[in-house]
């Protein structure tokens, strides 16, 4: 029997993440080739006109999954009934924005929108923050939708988690799909920590130790990181827009893996609310190591930290403090 549609949001559906994130929801790429979906597209009412232009296109690529589509520039309308919402409309920082700036008028909108999905979302609604800081605005996001589940409200940090996988297979020359088990620690910013202490290589000879593999640890410790790090930063010079193709692609990738379960033996980063696993202070969106089963993430508990690592996870805990005050002192 076919199954019932799911409905999935989008919101900032008519910018760049929006057109590359909505064909793949309706090809079945983030829920499944058998899982029919309906897209609810928000934006706001500049973009209405473009909104409407990717509705039509939807319609004409004629996905067999897609069995409706509601665009609109209406919140409530938007957030009615969805069963997945993945937010991405924000406010982009232009020449000579602060980062206060751009801060503030991002927090005011998830504080908005927390309203609207608390209202009107589904029950279990699962919630991915995509727009920057999103760390930051998942948390506010959290906050002011106090009856949505903590453990409903994540953010996007899969993208640096594939990065790094990317990074790893180029360097060794292996397939990326033979790489896992990467992590990335904390903050989607450049003070996050990509870790590959526990990732390994499928090799004719087993899984092996990527460390081992590379045999180069000051690459590991140095180079590495700061490609990961700095990778946003490097699209947006070439290309002069932010990554659009791989952050929709990632984000398919969390809500596949947080809907349909990870792999065993294999885990994959998410911004979850820290509960204090891995002395991160509790309250603030991280990013952890996670396991899913059952529609349910789990963070991988017990992973020996070093002493260089404790230090990373530390400095991007300590950024995401500041970055909880701040968006606090913009909403007051
Ligand atoms: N977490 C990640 O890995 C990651 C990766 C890439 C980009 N991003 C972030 O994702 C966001 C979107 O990027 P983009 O390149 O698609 O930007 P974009 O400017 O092309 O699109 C953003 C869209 O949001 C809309 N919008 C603005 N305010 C809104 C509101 N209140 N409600 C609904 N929609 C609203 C805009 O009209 C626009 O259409 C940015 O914040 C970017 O920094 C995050
Ligand atoms: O928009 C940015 O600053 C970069 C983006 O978050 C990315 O990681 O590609």
């Amino acid at each position: 029997m076919a199954k019932d549609p799911v409905r999935v949001l989008v919101t900032g559906a008519a910018g760049q993440i929006g057109y590359a994130l909505v064909p793949m929801i309706a090809r079945g790429v983030m829920l499944g080739a058998d899982q029919p979906v309906i897209l609810h597209m928000l934006d706001i009412p500049p973009a209405a006109e473009a909104l409407n232009g990717v509705k039509m296109e939807l319609v004409d690529a004629a996905f067999p999954l897609l069995k409706g589509v509601v665009a609109t520039t209406d919140a409530v309308e938007a957030c009615t009934g969805v069963n997945v919402a993945v937010m991405v409309g924000g406010f982009p920082r232009k020449e000579g924005m602060e980062r206060k700036d751009v801060m503030s008028k991002n927090v005011s909108i998830y504080k908005s929108q927390a309203s609207a999905l608390e209202k009107h979302a589904a029950p279990n609604c699962k919630v991915l923050v995509v727009a920057n800081p999103a760390n930051t605005n998942a948390l506010i996001l959290k906050e002011f939708a106090p009856s949505i589940p903590e453990k409903n409200i994540t953010c996007l940090t899969r993208l640096d988690h594939n990065r790094a996988l990317g990074q790893i297979s180029e360097r060794l020359s292996v397939q990326v799909s033979d790489v896992k088990n990467v992590i990335i620690w904390g903050n989607h910013s450049s003070s996050q920590y990509p870790d590959v202490n526990h990732a390994t290589v499928a090799t004719p000879a087993g899984d092996k130790p990527v460390r081992e593999l590379v045999a180069d640890d000051a690459w590991l410790n140095s180079e590495f990181i700061s490609t990961v790090q700095q990778r946003g930063a490097a699209i947006i010079k070439a290309r002069k827009l932010s990554s659009a193709l791989s952050a929709a692609s990632s984000a398919c990738d969390h809500i596949r893996d947080w809907v349909l379960g990870t792999p065993e033996g294999t885990f994959v980063s998410m911004g979850v609310y820290s509960d204090g696993s891995y002395n991160v202070p509790a309250g603030l969106i991280y990013s952890f190591p996670v396991t899913c089963k059952n529609g349910e993430w789990s963070i991988v508990q017990g992973l020996p930290i070093d002493e260089f690592s404790r230090k990373k996870l530390d400095l991007t805990a300590e950024e995401l403090s500041e970055e909880k005050a701040l968006a606090y002192s913009c909403l007051t």
